[in-house]
C-alpha cells in the first residue's frame, strides 16, 4: 500500500481509481464494509483503490476545541486499512481553506482532476464540502456530469435487543460506548477490541510494592480512554511483535485508593517480570471487571486486585 499526504505525490501517468472517502475512525465494521466494496470494485475494473481520509479530524478544524475522542490514531488507521487490500492510503491535510471548498469544486478538483475516478463508494449519509452542503444524491449528479459512478451503501446495523430497535454503528456510537466502559459493545461493532497505544512511563513506583508492577501508559492526546474502572485486556509490545500478545489487568482512573489527581492507564501483565519502560505498547480491552474503587486499606485493594487477576485469566484463557 502506498501512502500518501496531499495530492502532489501522485505518480505520473496514474490512471482512473476506485475511492472510498472519510474520516474512518475507528475502521469499524460499517467503514470496513465500504473498505472492501471499493476494493472490489477497483479489481472488477481493474484499477487502483484508494482511500482518501483527513487529519487533523475536520471537527477541530472547523471548531476548535471539538475534537472527537480518537478510536484510531493515523498510523493505526492506515495499518488497519493496508491489511484489506487498498493500494492507496491518501491523507488530505484538513484546513479551514478545505472546509470552505463547495462540493461541486471538491468533486472536480480533487476527485476528478487529480484522482480520476472511475467511481466512489461512501456510506449514504456521507456528507461534504463548505457546510456539508454535499450528500449522496450531490454526488451522483456530478458523477454523471463527469463521467463516474457513485455507490451510497447503507448502513451497517445489529437489532438491539433490550431496546427493541436497531442500532447503527458509527464512530460515535463506539465513543460512546468506551466513555460508558462498555468495551464488549465497543468490540462488537469495532469487528476487533479497542485498542489503546501508548508509551510506558514512570509512576509513583507503588506497584512494585502491592506487588503488581503496572506499565502506565502515556497516550496519545485525543485518545478515546474507557471509563474509570478495572478491565481484562490484551497487551502487546508493538516492537517486539513476535511476542504475541499476554494477558494483563488493567486499571483506568486516579487511584481513589492514594487519593490520586492523574487520570491513569495502567496494565499489570501476567506471568512476567520485565522493565518495559520506554516501550511502544498496545492495551486492547476485552471485558470490563469492575467499576474503580477507593478502599479503605491498601491489603483490601491488594485482595481485591488478587480477584481481578483470577478473572483475567478465566476470561482470557
Ligand atoms: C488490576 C488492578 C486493579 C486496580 N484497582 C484499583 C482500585 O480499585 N482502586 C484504586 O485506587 N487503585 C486501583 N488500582 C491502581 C493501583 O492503585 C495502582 O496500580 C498502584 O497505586 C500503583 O501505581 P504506580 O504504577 O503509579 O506505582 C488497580 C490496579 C490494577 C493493576
Ligand atoms: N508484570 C508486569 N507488568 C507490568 N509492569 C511490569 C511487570 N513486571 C515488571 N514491570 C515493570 O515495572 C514497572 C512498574 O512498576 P511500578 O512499581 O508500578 O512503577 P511505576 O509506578 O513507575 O509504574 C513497569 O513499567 C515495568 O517496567
Amino acid at each position: 500500500m502506498r501512502r500518501w499526504r496531499g495530492l502532489d505525490d501522485l505518480p505520473g501517468g496514474w490512471g482512473r481509481c476506485v475511492a472510498t472517502i472519510g474520516v474512518f475512525d475507528g475502521v469499524h465494521l460499517g467503514h470496513q464494509e465500504l473498505i472492501h466494496r471499493a476494493v472490489t470494485l477497483a479489481e472488477e475494473r481493474d484499477v487502483q483503490s484508494v482511500l482518501l481520509t483527513f487529519d487533523p479530524h475536520p471537527s477541530e478544524v472547523v471548531r476548535p476545541g471539538s475534537h472527537p475522542a480518537q478510536l484510531t490514531t493515523l498510523h493505526r488507521k492506515a495499518e488497519l486499512v493496508e491489511g484489506m487490500g487498498i493500494d492507496v492510503f491518501c491523507v488530505l491535510p484538513f484546513t479551514l481553506e478545505l472546509s470552505k471548498v463547495p462540493p461541486d469544486e471538491f468533486v472536480h478538483e480533487i476527485l476528478v482532476e487529480k484522482l480520476h475516478i472511475a467511481a466512489v463508494v461512501v456510506g449514504e449519509n456521507f456528507r461534504f464540502g463548505h457546510r456539508a452542503a454535499g450528500s449522496v444524491a450531490t454526488l451522483t449528479q456530478l458523477g454523471s456530469r463527469f463521467g463516474f459512478a457513485v455507490e451510497g451503501a447503507k448502513l451497517v446495523t445489529v437489532p438491539n435487543h433490550r431496546a427493541g430497535e436497531e442500532i447503527t454503528f458509527s464512530s460515535t456510537y463506539i465513543r460512546a460506548c468506551i466513555n460508558a466502559g462498555d468495551v464488549t459493545a465497543a468490540a462488537a461493532a469495532l469487528g476487533r477490541p479497542h485498542r489503546l497505544e501508548g508509551i510506558v512511563v514512570r509512576g509513583d513506583r507503588r506497584g512494585h510494592e502491592l506487588g503488581f508492577p503496572t506499565a502506565n501508559l502515556s497516550t496519545p492526546r485525543y485518545a478515546a480512554i474507557p471509563a474509570d474502572g478495572v478491565y481484562a485486556a490484551r497487551f502487546s509490545l508493538l516492537n517486539s511483535p513476535h511476542r504475541g500478545s499476554l494477558a494483563a489487568a488493567v486499571s483506568v482512573g486516579t487511584n481513589p485508593t492514594f487519593s490520586g489527581r492523574e487520570r491513569r492507564v495502567e496494565a499489570f501483565v501476567l506471568d512476567v517480570d520485565e522493565d518495559f519502560y520506554g516501550q511502544r505498547v498496545a492495551v486492547d480491552f476485552i471485558a470490563k471487571l469492575r467499576d474503580m474503587e477507593k478502599f479503605p486499606s491498601t491489603e483490601a485493594l491488594v485482595e481485591e486486585m488478587h480477584r481481578d487477576v483470577a478473572r483475567t485469566r478465566d476470561l482470557l484463557s
